[in-house]
């Protein structure tokens, strides 16, 4: 047996308490680090300059993304400082759509272990897994079980991409600090044929757990993570529609949990679609809304309009009727049979729009019948949003509102040239992933980026401030007000969302409106405003270095 110096090493192999190149000189002494370091001590500005250099040096987006998780693997203070400063140039790249090719290589490019791999032939061990987690105390847990990767499906344990990059956005923009986050990701197995013939796929080699098993499987990780973890924030993401609603519907109310896909991009796109009312001056109770996918994204979406319709007077049988939901089949209609009940309360009756086949109506058939006004999509349909389609709509409204929201961009329902092009300029446009501007007429035209990233790293800030028990609609409907008041109204180009450049001042708003909605419903602590704001800002994690303690 040869010992090893765990002290001095065990300080530079934790990224949460690695300094690396900026220990000083006296801590090098203090903490026996002397030698195991290159002699120069860098400033954490100089360190950031390195790290960034080394960034540049990638050839590609997937090198990039790679590079940016071994330092984050290395070095989380000066991972989150680079990602801070660079937000915008690096959102892509930690997040959709780079994260997306990150997810389909996770086996290759496999490092170091993060967060937890809780698999099914491990479902006797759920407790004593939760018991091995990196850090003892943690705020947020991001959950997937990999079955709705993006719009790009099943990625088996490759989806713990997924938990990863949306916890460090809960650090860099939420402030959440990065030791009391836990990604997590659920090995039920995979349908995907390709990983299970991959041999260097190293997820559970087997068709997914489904029906009864699966219920059960995820009932026993919700009672684990109750007993290991009481009052932690679990967010549910990328799970198929067959799981999600059911999931979100059987444990909202039992732990503090909420679905990101259905409920922080109701969220956004709730806060996108209120300033599109603004800048084109049609209210919301007179928009005609069409959504294109009904899954869990589309549909939650849906109902985030619905409530705010009947909120600004209407009567939900009306807000219903002003949203029109076609999905692969066409348009979802009451006699159809394969819709589900979430579905069927956004169904229409078959002669509200006909058909010109003996099918339900397509896109184009309802865009032609019902002239929207917005123009929604959420169906993974590269490039259904046509020029036909698109001309149609430009023909009945001054400024349509289109939103091609699915991920990752090779998924997006059309490209904002496109959009700004077929309508003479006119779209007020939102999209999923991130879009450069678009040249118009001689102008530069900002695309806003419609994601529930404005939403989540928020919402985990607010209810780890406050102490929140539960996430509620009230705290989602306060979330998507305050995204819309961090949109300029004054802008020279109005756009639909806050700058991306202001997504962690957007976060804090967030956080604020979302425990004051959660302390007004009693489902938090009685505090005031101010004393709100003070926990929050108290909350937010720094990216500096913190003084350490020489090991015993
Ligand atoms: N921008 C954002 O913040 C978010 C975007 N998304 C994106 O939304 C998309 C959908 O997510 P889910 O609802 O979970 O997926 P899903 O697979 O459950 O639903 C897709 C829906 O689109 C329909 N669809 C598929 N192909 C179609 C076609 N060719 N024409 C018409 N309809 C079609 C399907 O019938 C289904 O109703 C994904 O790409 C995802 O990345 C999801 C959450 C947040
Ligand atoms: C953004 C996101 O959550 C999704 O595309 O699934
Ligand atoms: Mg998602």
């Amino acid at each position: 047996m040869n010992p090893r110096n765990t002290s001095a090493l065990g300080l530079l192999e934790d990224p949460i308490s690695n300094h690396s190149t900026a220990f000083s000189d006296l801590d090098r002494s203090r903490l026996g680090l002397r030698g195991l370091l290159p002699y120069a001590v860098e400033s954490p500005e100089q360190q950031a300059r390195r790290a960034y250099a080394a960034y540049g040096d990638q050839p590609s987006d997937l090198a990039r993304h790679i590079n940016l998780r071994a330092l984050q693997d290395n070095n989380e203070t000066l991972f989150y400082r680079l990602l801070r400063d660079h937000v915008e140039e690096m959102l892509p790249i930690v997040y959709t759509p780079t994260v997306a090719e990150a997810c389909q290589h996770f086996s290759r490019i496999y490092r170091r272990p993060r967060g937890l791999f809780v698999a099914y032939p491990d479902r006797e061990h759920l407790r004593e897994i939760l018991r091995n987690r990196p850090h003892r105390d943690v705020d947020v847990i991001v959950v997937t079980d990999g079955q709705r990767i993006l719009g790009i499906g099943d990625q088996g344990i490759g989806g713990m991409g997924i938990p990863i990059g949306k916890l460090s956005l809960y650090t860099a923009l939420g402030g959440i600090d990065p030791a009391r986050t836990l990604p997590i990701v659920l090995d039920v197995g995979t349908d995907n044929p390709q990983l299970l013939a991959d041999p260097v796929y190293l997820g559970w080699r087997h068709p997914r757990i489904d029906g009864e098993d699966y219920d059960a499987f995820i009932e026993q990780f919700v009672a684990a993570v109750e007993a290991e973890l009481p009052g932690t924030l679990l967010q549910w993401e990328d799970f198929a529609t067959p799981h999600a609603l059911p999931i979100l519907e059987r444990y909202r109310d039992r732990l503090l949990t909420f679905n990101d896909d259905i409920q922080g991009t109701a969220a956004v796109a709730m806060a996108a679609l209120t300033a599109g009312c603004r800048i084109s001056g049609t209210p919301l109770t007179e928009q005609r809304v069409v959504m294109l996918g009904a899954g869990s994204a589309g549909i939650g979406v849906c109902e985030q309009i619905v409530r705010a319709m009947t909120a600004a007077g209407l009567s939900e049988q009306a807000a219903r009727g002003n949203i029109y939901v076609v999905d692969i089949h066409g348009l979802l209609t009451t006699d159809r049979t394969d819709l589900d009940p979430a579905q069927r309360l956004l169904a229409h009756d078959p002669g509200d729009v006909p058909a010109t086949t003996d099918k339900p109506p397509a896109l184009a058939d309802v865009v032609a019948a019902v002239h929207p006004t917005a123009l929604l999509g959420l169906s993974t349909a590269t490039g259904a949003f046509t020029e036909q389609i698109v001309r149609a709509m430009a023909g009945h409204c001054p400024r349509p509102i289109i939103m091609p929201l699915s991920n990752p961009t090779s998924r997006s329902e059309a490209a904002p040239q496109n959009l700004l092009d077929w309508t003479d300029g006119r779209a007020l446009i939102a999209t999923g992933s991130p879009f450069p501007p678009v040249q118009y007429a001689g102008r530069e035209v900002p695309i806003a980026q419609c994601n529930n990233v404005y939403v989540f790293p928020g919402i985990g800030l607010g209810v780890t401030a406050v102490h929140a028990t539960r996430v509620s609609d009230a705290m989602m409907t306060a979330a998507a007000e305050a995204v819309a008041g961090c949109v300029d109204a004054h802008a020279a180009v109005p756009a639909l969302l806050p700058e991306r450049t202001r997504l962690q001042e957007t976060a804090t708003a967030v956080a604020r409106a979302a425990a004051r909605a959660a302390v007004a419903d009693a489902l938090a602590p009685k505090l005031d405003d101010e004393q709100i704001d003070q926990a929050v800002d108290a909350t937010s994690w720094k990216a500096v270095y913190q003084d350490l303690e020489p090991h015993s």
